[in-house]
């Protein structure tokens, strides 16, 4: 028996604002709170999205056009949320994106969403990009699930040594980020030339790392900073990757793969045939590609192509409880949140990801219960339609 919608109770019990924090329960109420606590560069690098931003419109609008159609006196008393992705038990078919930089959105970051998560049993994705060293991060989480998500660098030693240092840090599987190996055009940031990277914000896990070091002639001082900096852009992303490169990784990293930014059918074949274990659905939340397809249109047809021979994960405009079951009828597994947490960590850092994490899945609970639903393997397209 499910207790996610427990909490409900508990807030019209105790109320907001007491012992829980006093943020909304609508999640979609977050960004705007979220802008008047952050500075205007902050607030524009999450919030912000690449060119016209027409893609993560369409990311929030796609959501829209579909439809749940409740079902009645289906015996939904005896409920279940848990899902298995990748090896990993899960609450809910709930994890945490990677999101890089959280320490300009809370000084604690990463740390504080890894408690958070690890109190709810919610896998955190931890990036390359954090601020704070994986290391730490994964004793923040103590026990708690946690997977790995690479930015591949130029680097191959470099690579590598990110990989045995999150198999050592017990990062159980690896997400592999293929739409970022440069941010696109984003005007928020353009606007304010800001960037976290030339603040030294997301570059903890290449600085510390002996490889990078020993490539800019020891550890990063004042002296080398800009070198630094220099050797980090030369090497953050490769642009000419292909798919034969996947063999390289396979051989290196003996856990669950999965592709993040798969957005087209063929590609996801692709990912099954080089020995991969799921796809990620997502166009990083619009961040990307502007025009692009929106992420929730594209996953039917991905979800088609590989359902049954590799997991099917989904981000991109995930906001409420009702979107998650629009995206596990449309084909996914499971699904990943990232400005919806992220905005819970500016708002109350460790105790704002935990209020996320139980408002969604105690929204998602009930929502599936009330449209007749107690399981998430029972969520197929027969509970959708097409709003016309
Ligand atoms: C501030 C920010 C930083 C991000 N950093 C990373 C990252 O380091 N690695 C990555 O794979 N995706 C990153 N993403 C993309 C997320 O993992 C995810 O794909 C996206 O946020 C999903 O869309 P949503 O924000 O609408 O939920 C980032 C997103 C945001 C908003
Ligand atoms: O901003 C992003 O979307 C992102 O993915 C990223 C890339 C590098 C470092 C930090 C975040």
């Amino acid at each position: 028996m499910s207790s996610l919608a427990d909490f409900q109770n508990e807030i019209y019990l105790n109320g907001l604002g007491d012992a829980l924090p006093a943020l909304p329960t609508d999640l979609t109420r977050l960004e705007e709170l979220a802008g008047a606590k952050l500075s205007a560069q902050a607030h524009g690098y999450v919030a912000g999205s690449a060119g016209s931003e027409a893609t993560a419109r369409a990311n929030r609008a796609a959501f829209d056009r579909w439809r749940i159609v409740p079902r009645m006196l289906r015996d939904v008393a005896d409920r279940d949320l848990s899902v298995e992705v990748l090896g990993t038990a899960m609450p809910s078919p709930v994890l945490l994106a990677p999101v890089g930089v959280q320490s300009i959105l809370h000084p604690d970051g990463e740390l504080a969403t890894a408690r958070a998560a690890a109190a709810a049993g919610v896998t955190q994705i931890v990036s390359t990009a954090a601020s704070y060293e994986i290391e730490k991060v994964a004793e923040a989480a103590g026990d708690g699930p946690r997977w790995y998500q690479l930015y591949w660098p130029k680097d191959r030693e470099l690579a590598a040594s990110f990989l045995a240092r999150a198999k050592a840090a017990g990062y159980s599987a690896l997400v592999v980020t293929l739409d970022t190996f440069t941010l696109a055009w984003r005007p928020r940031d353009l606007d304010q030339a800001y960037l976290p990277f030339l603040r030294g914000i997301g570059v903890a896990n290449y600085y510390t790392d002996p490889v990078f070091q020993r490539a800019v002639g020891g550890p990063v001082t004042e002296e080398n900073r800009d070198a630094a900096l220099l050797h980090w852009v030369a090497n953050f992303g490769n642009p000419s990757l292909t798919w034969d490169d996947l063999a390289w990784l396979r051989e290196r990293w003996d856990g669950p793969i999965a592709l993040k930014g798969i957005q087209h059918p063929d590609d996801a074949r692709k990912a099954v045939d080089a020995g991969m274990d799921g796809v990620i659905v997502s166009n990083h939340g619009g961040r990307q590609v502007d025009g692009a397809i929106a992420s929730l249109d594209a996953l039917p047809a991905v979800a088609d192509a590989v359902k049954g021979r590799a997991a099917v994960l989904f981000d991109s405009g995930i906001r409420t409880g009702s979107d998650v079951v629009k995206a596990l009828a449309l084909g996914a597994d499971a699904v990943l949140i990232g400005r919806a947490y992220a905005y819970g960590l500016a708002l109350g850092g460790e105790a704002g990801v935990r209020h996320v994490l139980r408002c969604l899945q105690a929204d998602l609970e009930l929502n599936m219960a009330l449209s007749g639903l107690t399981r998430p393997s029972e969520i197929d397209l027969d509970v959708l339609v097409r709003d016309r």
